[in-house]
């Protein structure tokens, strides 16, 4: 049994090499003549499975991606050939929620104002967004969802319109999938209207899909706030319009910019992985399942000890411990900053930080010590691990 793995799949290799011969290539390239005689395909968002890549896929019966968004998928062409799909729901939630918490802690210092003043719109109620609003809750920060999708299926919160969220929120947050069709599309949902109609003062996050933003409008919109023409505007990109591609105008009128990461801790990448492995293994009959944490290395601070009650600042840096956005956002504007837009070099440099991407963890992989009256509770609910001392 062949099965095609993308080089960038952690873990992926040791697994699935137990099942048959393993072949790991490049994602993004991957082509038609790479499925010959491929039994099985495990791929991540880069790759686009469509009829083409599968005209020459003679044996193909099973294709697995590690990642929440399926948009990559043309999941009714692998219907119609009698190839089974799997994908990871949910796998990256709790990194995507920790970028978004990173970057509002982060420009809250270098802004001058405290998150737990802001109130937080999240657009799109999904695993991600689900997740994000339950941080949010642990630290008493009020936000309100958007999501007419889950409101129209009777999901029993309370979700609020596009209007609502844009007149009273200070943060956007999106995390939706990217959809052209349907009564709700996403592409472009961000666009000149949208920009027109925000708070001055907003911050708007993209940690979904890069289309779900008009890049243009919001370079537009970037522009005027900087020069003190329009209202005051603060985004941060983790995903692009035209990706590998970045627009070298835009970048640097972004208070934070990624490649792509916002989801990339290694619990995440773990979770992804372990997920189609063990799709895969129901798919052939086999009994074996692995769990993501069995795979998981000692973080390289586990363990912190509070000495009183955790306030602001104490949450900065337990969180920045784990996670700091600057770290990416300064590598990614370096190697962008070497390349020419529109270049094989861009795309090239775009994907070399996401493949050779640090073993970012998720706040779990950290032991918070302290006393009940420190608070350890409330960071427990934003996903610490916690010893309660006596
Ligand atoms: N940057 C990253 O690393 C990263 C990581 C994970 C996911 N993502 C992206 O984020 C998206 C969300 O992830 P998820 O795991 O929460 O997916 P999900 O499918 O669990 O949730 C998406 C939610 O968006 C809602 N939605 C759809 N159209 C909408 C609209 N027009 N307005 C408001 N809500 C709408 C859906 O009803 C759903 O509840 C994924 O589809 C993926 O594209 C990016
Ligand atoms: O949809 C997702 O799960 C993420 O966008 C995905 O993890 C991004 O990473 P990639 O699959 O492109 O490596």
């Amino acid at each position: 049994m062949k099965i095609l793995i993308d080089e960038n799949m952690p873990y992926a290799e040791a697994l699935f090499s137990q099942l048959g011969e393993v072949i790991s290539k490049p994602g993004r390239t991957m082509t038609a003549e790479d499925l010959v005689d491929i039994d099985a395909l495990m791929i991540r968002s880069v790759t686009k499975v469509n009829e083409a890549l599968l005209t020459k896929a003679n044996k193909l019966k099973f294709v697995g991606t590690a990642t929440a968004g399926q948009d990559h998928v043309n999941e009714a062409t692998l219907a119609a050939k009698g190839i089974a799909f799997t994908a990871a729901p949910g796998c990256n939630k709790v990194g995507v929620a920790e970028y978004v918490l990173s970057s509002l802690m982060v420009l809250g210092q270098q802004q001058g104002f405290s998150i737990f003043d802001k109130k937080v719109g999240i657009i799109g109620a999904g695993n991600v967004g689900s997740y994000l609003a339950q941080c949010l809750e642990a630290l008493g920060i009020p936000y309100l969802l958007n999501d007419p999708i889950k409101q129209q299926q009777g999901d029993s919160r309370t979700f609020h319109s596009l209007d609502d969220i844009r007149l009273q929120c200070d943060v956007i947050t999106m995390h939706t999938p990217i959809t052209r069709d349907g009564e709700y599309p996403t592409h472009h949902l961000v666009d000149d209207t949208f920009l027109a109609d925000l708070q001055s003062g907003a911050i708007l996050i993209n940690a979904a899909r890069g289309p779900v933003v008009d890049n243009l409008a919001l370079k537009r919109a970037l522009q005027q706030s900087q020069s003190g023409e329009g209202k005051k505007l603060t985004a941060v990109l983790d995903v692009f319009e035209h990706e590998p591609q970045v627009d070298l105008e835009l970048l640097p009128l972004l208070a934070f910019a990624t490649p792509h990461v916002a989801g990339y801790g290694l619990e995440g990448k773990a979770r992804g992985t372990t997920m189609v492995y063990n799709s895969y293994c129901q798919f052939l009959g086999l009994e074996q399942q692995v769990t993501a944490a069995s795979l998981l290395p000692i973080a390289p601070v586990p363990q912190v000890s509070l000495s009183q009650e955790w306030d602001e600042s104490t949450l900065f840096s337990l969180t920045q411990i784990v996670y700091d956005v600057r770290r990416d956002d300064g590598l990614f504007r370096r190697e962008m900053g070497q390349t020419a837009e529109g270049s094989p070099e861009m795309a090239t440099a775009f994907d070399r930080m996401r493949k050779n991407y640090w073993d970012r963890r998720e706040y779990s992989a950290i032991t918070v010590a302290g006393e009940a009256h420190f608070g350890v509770e409330s960071l427990a609910k934003l996903g610490f691990t916690v010893e309660e001392r006596p």
